[in-house]
């Protein structure tokens, strides 16, 4: 290890998410260091001691891996304002900072050194608050400095010193000596094995209650990963037991303690014993709760079916089924209805046909809404009424966790009618904090393909309000789409029931048939440039793969992709972000919800232009400036998975299908795909990959017991 010491004369490159940084150091002999880290980045004009070596980077030549940072205090008056502006202090600007120098002058040095700096809040002519928050800063420094050495001598990044400092404030290396796993609150990225490190480095037994607890809690918060709400307790105690490696009597004894001080809950039924995290416990209790209350109320919404009926056909020139007129009764008599069927059922038709019902009677505030921008967008084009993506109408509360939303039930919705479409992606917590905004007096209406995949997350609420029987519903059988993609609709409603689907080509729907991966890029790439030739815009038309990693998967697909269309050229400018180049002209897709830019999960857009500081990226609906720093949670997009592409629809489909993606090979995976299509299919594969995915419905089960709660027999 080496040590330096010099002025940050520049910040290169900062990734947030990561906090991998690369700076400009000036050492005293004027020699100017490139310094990487991952660690919190330094400021301009920062005075730092720095540890690391030297290395020599294949690209980048010679620079300096830095292992610890330490902010200096200033040791002249001259480094003295450049600190103090780098603190950031609120209302501290420049003519503050020289009221502070004119009033202590050379003893400034010593009483920003000091321990504990109270001198400063005598400065005349300054805010008290501005004052006391610099005190307060000032101070802060110092124990930063003590959280970072604390957590580099457990071989820790000290990326989280910063956050733990706002928690816990001085006490923070107290909070985690007392218990290593409190770091697993602090953010959802930290893993049980980082907190174990630290848990080693402390010296504490690994039998310690501590380490068994947070194991407990860890293990549970992430079963929603699997799509759990809950999990039966001596399943939940394997899973823990796999973690630590052994201490089954312990797990059991301190789940029981966990569930007497009501950090877990659990709920008895049927001779099992399910525990739940508190908040998906309460989202699924509410949820449940709220929808039969809902439901308690039902009242008849006076309207002349026939005559509402007979006019909706008229205007529409259709004649509606028997099912579609049951659905809008069924919508018209009760609080709450479900509306279920596949591609080309008329679900859209329905909910135009209620818009205008609803539209006739008192209930006439309506509110349309879809889990996705996309769905959303198709539901305002299909029924011609304005529809919102559910987060957008909810409007979540920026900086905190995704399901804290401003509309709750303290701060209703104004509506008399709540449409959602797409609810097979509702999870429940999504669905709770909906409903928990929707008022008492409000019709709801659930629409979606139950068929479809499960959402992400805990729970699948559609299929769950539908096996209640609980709730009114009907299921749309019968397929109307006569024109345009009616091969499309008949071949997923083929894989949906088991059957194969018809692969001879006509035009809406194309087998192609391959015998190697190699083989297969090559027909993708040549179907997605033909492609491209029949559409108006490059975003209709979407490659869907099965799997997101592999050599098969929708990473790979898209590079491959990248380099056939969108090369690099000296026309096009390109950005290179965590090892990915991205181009102008390339197709890219937001990966998490970006709440200050309003770009969402699963948006798909193409980078228009590419600057120092930001990336232009044109979506479907705006155009948004995507500062540099925020390019990190986005991926190439030629190429998405079947997960991604729920609740959206494009004009070319291209899937890729072939025995490589092995379990994923699934019914309700080829499905959802299908379906995704508007005018066209176009499957790259072998037929024993599309015979198996057809015989194999979908993996394993959800615990949750939301459908027992609806029926009232918890
Ligand atoms: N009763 C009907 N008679 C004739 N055509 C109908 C009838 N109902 C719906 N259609 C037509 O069938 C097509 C599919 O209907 P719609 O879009 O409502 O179905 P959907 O279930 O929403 O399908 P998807 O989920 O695939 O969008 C539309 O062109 C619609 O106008």
């Amino acid at each position: 290890m080496e040590t330096l010491r010099g002025i940050v004369q520049r910040l290169i490159y900062q990734n947030e998410s990561n906090s991998y940084c690369v700076f400009l150091l000036e050492d005293y002999n004027e020699e100017r260091i490139v310094c990487t880290a991952n660690l919190e980045a330094p400021k301009e004009g920062d005075d730092l001691e720095v540890t690391g070596r030297y290395i020599t980077h294949k690209k980048y030549g010679r620079q300096f891996e830095t292992a610890t940072i330490e902010r200096l205090k200033p040791d002249t008056l001259y480094g003295a304002k450049p600190y103090l502006i780098n603190l950031a202090v609120r209302g501290l600007g420049e003519k503050s900072i020289d009221k502070i120098l004119a009033y202590f002058e050379d003893d400034l040095i010593t009483v920003l050194r000091a321990e504990d700096p109270v001198a400063l809040l005598e400065v005349p002519g300054l805010r008290k608050s501005v004052k006391e928050d610099l005190y307060n800063s000032l101070r802060g420094e110092g124990i930063l400095q003590e959280i970072n050495r604390f957590l580099e001598a457990a071989g820790l990044s000290s990326r989280w010193s910063r956050i733990l400092y706002t928690t816990y404030g001085g006490a923070a290396i107290n909070v985690l000596e007392d218990n290593p796993f409190r770091l697993l609150e602090l953010d959802s990225t930290i893993t049980f094995s980082m907190a174990d490190t630290l848990r080693a480095a402390l010296e504490i037994d690994p039998g310690d209650e501590r380490r068994i607890e947070a194991a407990v809690i860890y293990t549970l918060r992430n079963i929603s990963d699997n799509g759990h709400s809950c999990m039966p307790a001596d399943e939940l105690i394997g899973l823990v037991f796999d973690r630590l490696g052994g201490y089954a009597e312990e797990i059991a004894t301190r789940i029981e303690e966990l569930l007497e001080y009501g950090q877990i809950i659990g709920t008895d039924y049927d001779g099992l014993l399910y525990i739940y995290s508190p908040n998906i416990y309460h989202a699924e209790s509410e949820a449940a709760y709220l929808t039969q209350q809902l439901m308690a109320d039902s009242e008849v919404i006076p309207l002349d079916m026939e005559a509402f009926i007979e006019q909706f056909e008229r205007n529409k020139q259709i004649h509606l089924g028997d099912a579609q007129k049951e659905a809008i009764q069924l919508a018209l008599q009760n609080k709450m209805a479900l509306i279920t069927g596949g591609p080309g059922t008329g679900k859209t038709t329905i909910i135009q046909a209620l818009v205008e019902a609803f539209q006739q009677t008192p209930q006439n505030r309506i509110l349309l809404c879809a889990p996705t921008g996309r769905a959303a967008k198709r539901l305002t084009e299909a029924t011609g009424y304005e529809a919102t993506t559910i987060h957008r109408l909810l409007m979540p509360i920026q900086g905190s966790d995704s399901y804290d939303f401003t509309k709750n039930e303290d701060n209703l919705l104004e509506a008399d009618v709540v449409i959602v479409d797409e609810a097979s992606m509702l999870n429940v917590q999504l669905y709770y904090s909906l409903l928990a905004a929707i008022p008492e007096s409000a019709y709801v209406v659930i629409v979606g393909d139950v068929d479809q995949l499960p959402p992400i997350g805990a729970g699948f609420v559609l299929r769950d309000l539908l096996d209640s029987e609980v709730i009114p519903f009907v299921r749309l059988n019968t397929i109307f789409r006569q024109k345009e993609g009616n091969r499309i609709v008949r071949n997923a409603h083929d894989i949906n029931h088991g059957d194969m689907p018809e692969l001879t080509p006509v035009g809406e729907f194309t087998f192609r048939e391959v015998r190697s991966v190699t083989e297969m890029m090559h027909q993708i790439v040549a179907f997605y440039t033909s492609s491209l030739e029949n559409v108006t815009d490059e975003l209709d038309v979407q490659i869907i793969s099965p799997m997101r990693r592999g050599v098969a998967g929708s990473v790979a697909i898209s590079k491959i992709i990248q380099e056939a269309v969108n090369k690099k050229s000296t026309l096009r400018s390109e950005v290179k972000i965590n090892g990915q180049i991205y181009r102008v002209g390339d197709k890219v897709i937001q990966v998490l919800n970006n709440y200050e830019l309003e770009v969402f999960n699963g948006e798909i857009g193409v980078i228009f232009a590419i600057s120092k500081t930001e990336v232009s990226i044109r979506f479907l609906d705006k155009e948004v400036k995507v500062p540099m720093e925020d390019m990190t949670s986005f991926m190439l997009a030629y190429a998405i998975t079947v997960h991604k592409s729920q609740g959206s629809e494009y004009g070319i489909v291209i899937i890729p299908f072939i025995p490589t993606y092995n379990q994923m090979l699934q019914r309700n995976l080829l499905y959802t795909a299908v379906t995704r299509a508007r005018n066209k299919v176009i499957v790259i594969g072998t037929k024993g990959a599309i015979q198996k995915a057809v015989q194999t419905q979908s993996g394993t089960a959800r615990y949750s017991l939301f459908k027992e709660r609806l029926q009232g027999v918890i």
